[in-house]
């Protein structure tokens, strides 16, 4: 029989889902502790959106689909451009920064059949000035995070998407080499590297600079001073300055333990025009967040808006997190069953009312329902007519009042390892 299961298809189990949700709203409540408020943009955007603007998703990548008038739309490929428009297009010029975040999916089509269309994306967008106060400030956060989700080993990638492109500027190289050569640096690929290079007409100062882009990997100070020995021009000069200066507000955040320089970094979306990011941790091959300035992004729309941003990969986390029980377990409310003799049901239900007040996750039962339909719960009241009663951890408690429960079951919620 047909399974109708689509290749790459994840569904989320109850338990998944619970483990997902503590997640998310671990990211969100550090997120709107910096000031940031929750945006969303639509699911569908026009086809024309992403393939007018530069800087965008790859058109091969974008999941199309077709409207009642045959116009061609895409499933959200991305969040920033999106958020960019909106905020450009109702903003004009901004009067003062804006910190937006959202919890949405992006659907792209990549190339390995088996790997996710649909992923969820947990971000910031910081629309504000470039200065080094800003961008510490943004992967501060992105630091706090990290360690909000448990995770102890992990480092945050820095780059700068200019220095490379003011390389690329001295050549003239085509677009399709240049692709070529970001693959090759991206994957530090030496190999294939030089003889790629040496085929190409590049002034040999340049090639060289360029051979070295992937080597510069490391402690921040270290890779600053061998970095000057690439630095082609005042541009670079000043690129490079900028970084630094960001590195010198990180240390005063006490950060700078989680910093790597990583010169080599280039992130898939084109639109980056500053200092751009990425996340690691120990024994994870792909990076669970990645964000960067992005300036230019703004103009392409109504006007110029100065941005910076970064959007955790949710599912990753969620595959990369080996502490699952530190979400599974917080903030799972307690479960009470409650068990009322039919006579009582009145009383029965008002009670539930009471418990639901508090948080509590109440399920009722008359107490002559079938002992095997029962769902398992932290702890069992009985009410019956003369009597009120909490049966908890193979003990059962006889109370005088509701209030008397009540007190009882606020100690017992407050309690993390109480178990039935
Ligand atoms: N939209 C980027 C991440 C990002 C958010 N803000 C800036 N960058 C991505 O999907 O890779």
């Amino acid at each position: 029989m047909q399974n109708y299961v689509l290749n790459g298809n994840k569904d989320t189990s109850v338990e998944d889902f619970q483990i997902r949700d503590n997640l998310i709203s671990t990211l969100k409540e550090r997120f709107k502790t910096y000031g940031y408020k929750q945006v969303r943009t639509s699911t569908f955007e026009y086809y024309d959106l992403y393939s007018t603007i530069t800087g965008t998703v790859s058109q091969d990548d974008m999941m199309k689909v077709v409207d009642s008038s045959g116009k061609v739309l895409v499933l959200r490929p991305d969040v920033t451009i999106p958020i960019t428009r909106m905020i450009s297009a109702n903003r004009g010029t901004l009067p003062a920064d804006l910190r937006l975040f959202y919890v949405l999916d992006v659907f792209r089509q990549n190339q390995e059949p088996s790997d996710r269309k649909e992923t969820t994306q947990a971000g910031v967008e910081f629309f504000g000035k470039d200065t080094p106060e800003n961008n510490a400030e943004t992967i501060v956060l992105a630091i706090h995070t990290m360690r909000d989700l448990g995770f102890t080993n992990f480092k945050l990638e820095i780059g700068h998407a200019g220095l490379f492109k003011e390389l690329i500027k001295q050549t003239s190289i085509n677009e399709q080499e240049l692709e070529q050569l970001q693959a090759l640096i991206q994957s530090k690929n030496m190999a294939e590297m030089n003889p790629f290079l040496d085929q190409l007409s590049i002034e040999e100062d340049v090639k060289s600079a360029i051979r070295s882009i992937p080597l510069l990997y490391g402690n921040p100070a270290d890779i600053i001073r061998q970095a000057e020995a690439i630095i082609q021009n005042t541009e670079m000069k000043n690129l490079l300055k900028s970084l630094v200066d960001v590195y010198e507000v990180l240390k005063d955040y006490g950060e700078e333990d989680a910093l790597v320089f990583n010169l080599g970094l280039i992130n898939n979306m084109n639109y980056y025009s500053g200092i751009i990011f990425q996340g690691f941790v120990e024994h994870v091959g792909k990076p669970l967040l990645m964000g960067g300035r992005y300036d230019n992004l703004g103009e392409q729309f109504s006007s110029p808006m100065p941005a910076i941003g970064f959007a955790f990969e949710v599912d990753d986390l969620l595959e990369a997190h080996d502490q699952e029980k530190l979400w599974k377990e917080k903030n799972a409310p307690l479960s009470i069953l409650l068990e009322y003799d039919r006579d009582m049901q009145r009383q029965g239900f008002k009670l539930a009312f009471q418990l639901r007040k508090n948080g509590w996750q109440v399920l009722t039962y008359p107490s002559d329902h079938t002992a095997s339909q029962q769902t398992p719960a932290d702890c069992i009241v009985h009410y019956r007519g003369d009597e009120l009663q909490l049966e908890a951890g193979g003990k059962v408690t006889t109370f005088n009042d509701t209030d008397e429960l009540t007190g009882t079951l606020s100690e017992m919620g407050r309690d993390d390892e109480w178990h039935v």
